[in-house]
């Protein structure tokens, strides 16, 4: 047998952490279309534009700045045409992330992109609830949904993302957050408060991006207008000493996605990746994925990516998938239960 305690090598790394069990807190469901996903969309809708064999997608999925990202996206949204699609998208992610050991994740739905495109909302909510439910059952893994407001789409987008959301006659049984995604250069968040009031109103707890291609400004906007409880990303918080202590002081999460960082040229590279002045400044940090096959990366490698950048071993590893739990809008049986998995699978992986 292999004594796991004495052998460092990055390939004993990769096999803990693939088994290790996880919680994922930024992904997007669009955004999680992988290749056999797209290929078996692209074939119930020929003319769309978004090729279908994996090494051309590799391609397509190269992006020249945030605004191409954004662009791309947008025509694998052009994919999504039925509440059929909807629902094969969805339970598709979920098998993918049970594969990765993701027992619990909190996807990131846009669905005025669905709705405006003529999807019904009424069967765009029962397609994403179907498929929650079918997927729990099927891979034992646990969905709840995000659902943000394409911000470059304007103030429509935002009222009709609201209005989806806190509908008691439409919201759905698994929504947990509101969010706010797209392009921010141009975007300011203040604009978006009363719908962020709307939805917390109703319950719903607010996670926004902010910080991912503008300064800390922005997070400073999403933390005292939107009254965020979690941070998309939050890269640019590296800047600002002030707000770095002020995420440490008030236990406000970080939702780090390193490769989709680079993938969008919002930093240069990961060694300059400020991951590490998060931990640092006593931030919590939670790792994520984003737009896995977009960026050509899946939760597990963020992970693997996690480790280098931080110089983690297999506690170091548990602890970063715990800060997720910790993180989550996870009931507190759930984070408990999820929280113990983490830990036994550790102790295991580590005893003699
Ligand atoms: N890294 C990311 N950072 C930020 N967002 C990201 C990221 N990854 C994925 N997204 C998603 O991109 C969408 C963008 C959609 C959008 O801008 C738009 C603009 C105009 C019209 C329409 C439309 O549908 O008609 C849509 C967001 O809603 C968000 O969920
Ligand atoms: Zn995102």
């Amino acid at each position: 047998m292999t004594d796991h305690r004495d052998a460092p090598a990055v390939r004993d790394l990769h096999a803990f952490i693939a088994g290790l069990p996880k919680a994922e807190l930024h992904v997007h469901h669009v955004g999680s279309a992988s290749p056999r996903i797209v290929s078996e969309l692209a074939a119930r809708h020929p003319d769309s534009k978004v090729p279908t064999d994996p090494e051309a997608l590799v391609d397509y999925f190269t992006f020249t700045d945030f605004a191409h990202f954004i662009e791309v996206y947008l025509s694998v949204v052009d994919l999504i045409r039925t509440p059929e699609d909807v629902r094969l998208l969805t339970y598709e992610i979920a098998r993918d992330m049970a594969r990765q050991q993701v027992r619990y994740a909190e996807l990131t739905i846009t669905p005025y992109s669905s709705t405006r495109r003529g999807i019904d909302e009424r069967a765009f909510m029962d397609a994403i609830e179907d498929a929650r439910k079918a997927a729990e059952a099927d891979f034992g893994t646990v969905l709840r949904w995000c659902f943000d407001i394409p911000g470059e789409a304007g103030l429509v987008s935002a009222e009709e993302t609201a209005r989806l959301a806190t509908d008691d006659r439409l919201r759905p049984e698994g929504l947990v957050s509101f969010g706010l995604g797209g392009p921010e250069v141009g975007v300011p968040r203040p604009q978006f408060k009363p719908y962020f009031d709307q939805a917390i109103a109703a319950g719903l707890r607010s996670v926004p991006h902010a910080g991912e291609t503008t300064g800390p400004e922005t997070v400073w906007d999403a933390l005292n207008e939107l009254r965020a409880e979690r941070i998309g990303h939050g890269t640019s918080s590296a800047r600002d000493p002030k707000l770095l202590a002020h995420l440490a002081e008030h236990r406000i999460p970080l939702e780090v996605c390193p490769t989709s960082n680079i993938a969008t040229r919002a930093v240069r590279s990961l060694d300059e990746h400020p991951i590490k002045e998060f931990v640092r400044a006593g931030v919590l940090v939670t790792i994520n994925s984003d737009d896995p096959p977009m960026f050509g990366t899946d939760l597990n490698s963020e992970y693997a990516v996690a480790a280098r950048l931080l110089d983690l071993d297999e506690r170091g590893l548990a602890a970063l998938a715990g800060n997720a739990v910790e993180a989550s809008f996870l009931d507190d049986a759930g984070k408990a239960a999820l929280s113990a998995e983490i830990d036994a699978y550790t102790a295991a992986w580590l005893a003699p």
